[in-house]
């Protein structure tokens, strides 16, 4: 049997609250504070499109040619972040220091509207939400102890249902292995490509189950992804994932999914994980049809950064990644966005594009 200790460790070693990086981190210039202060919240994204187009290009001083002045700019501009792993070199870029120090109020406004929405600004008007991904990662930083809590015990309960699957604790009804062997994702968007990156990245070898994907509405791509199942669909735990609960390509692939549980004489419901928005209609199926497990998804989390809430979290566990040390790893890259350091790098690239 599948060690899984790894899963969900107690103690990660990214210690995301040791701000000692900080210190080690090279000053740039210019010298700005690395987290300017706060001011009330407030909505942002409707002044986003004004300050971004007022983004111009950076004064180019043509690529440096010389050998000495290369290495100069090369270590005066590489970022490190030796914990992450993390090395950004833009000293071959041809952006003028006049260009980094013109661009301070927009790095200090950005740091700013960062602090904002990290506190729980409105930040998408159209959907009257705050963004709050950031939180999933450090609970500590949820705007209100409610948050916290919905955070701290929706990633206790995946560790649990993880632990439990992957040990054979929890067992599908029929398969002759007697434990669960294959993940099948259902979700498209936001709802596949996390789970999907990670899987490729961060999954041993030899996961204990393995994953595969109906990411599309293609009935040739999820017959063939059924296919390949074959007599293993008996030992398939199948994890639906859709914010909405409502997307028509998801349910697509479910129902393909169900009919062929019924072609095999397998009950779907003691098989079946979703993943969605409470009382969605996703949710609502799940609950009536008594399905092996449901996961939150938060509306303050949006589709396509959502690979940190259950959605990415649950796969991931399932395959022996362990989720604290990923949530401690993307806690660790937060706190390095909020300095200036990074922002630099991104806005010398981002008029290129
Ligand atoms: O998670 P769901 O609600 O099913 O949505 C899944 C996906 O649907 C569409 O493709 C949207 O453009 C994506 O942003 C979203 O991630």
């Amino acid at each position: 049997m599948a060690s899984i200790s790894g899963i969900c460790s107690s103690s990660p070693t990214l210690n995301h609250q040791n701000h000692s990086t900080q210190k080690r981190r090279r000053t740039l210039l210019p010298s700005f504070p690395c987290r300017p202060k706060p001011f009330p919240p407030r909505s942002l994204a409707r002044e986003a499109p004004a300050q971004l187009s007022e983004i111009t290009k950076p004064h180019h001083a043509g690529l440096e040619k010389d050998p000495s002045a290369l290495w100069h700019r090369y270590v005066e501009w590489l970022y490190q972040h030796k914990e992450l792993g993390l090395y950004l070199d833009v000293s071959r870029v041809g952006f003028t220091d006049e260009f980094v120090h013109e661009m301070e109020p927009r790095f200090l406004a950005a740091l700013r509207a960062m602090e904002d929405l990290e506190k729980g600004a409105i930040a998408n008007p159209d959907e009257g939400r705050m963004v709050g991904h950031y939180w999933l990662r450090d609970s500590s930083r949820a705007p209100n102890s409610f948050l916290k809590t919905q955070i701290d015990k929706t990633l206790e309960s995946i560790c649990s249902f993880a632990n439990d699957v992957v040990s054979g604790k929890i067992k599908p009804p029929s398969s002759p292995e007697g434990r669960f062997t294959q993940i099948l994702s259902v979700g498209i968007g936001g709802s596949a490509l996390g789970p999907q990156f990670v899987a490729e990245a961060l999954a041993p070898d030899n996961p204990p189950l393995k994953i595969r994907f109906i990411d599309n509405t293609d009935p040739a791509g999820i017959d063939h992804q059924i296919a390949q199942l074959g007599p293993e669909l008996a030992s398939t735990l199948v994890v639906v994932i859709s914010k909405s609960g409502g997307t028509p390509e998801t349910r697509n692939g479910l129902l393909e999914v169900q009919k062929a549980f019924r072609e095999a004489g397998l009950n779907f419901p003691k098989q079946g994980v979703a993943i969605t928005q409470e009382n969605s209609l996703l949710d609502n199926a799940a609950r009536i049809e008594g399905w092996l497990a449901r996961f939150p998804m938060f509306d303050w989390v949006g589709g396509r950064t959502s690979e940190m809430s259950a959605v990415g979290l649950l796969p991931a566990a399932l395959q022996s990644i362990d989720i604290r040390e990923m949530l401690a790893g993307a806690a660790l890259m937060d706190e390095a966005n909020r300095s200036t350091v990074v922002w630099i790098c991104f806005l010398t690239f981002y008029p290129m594009f």
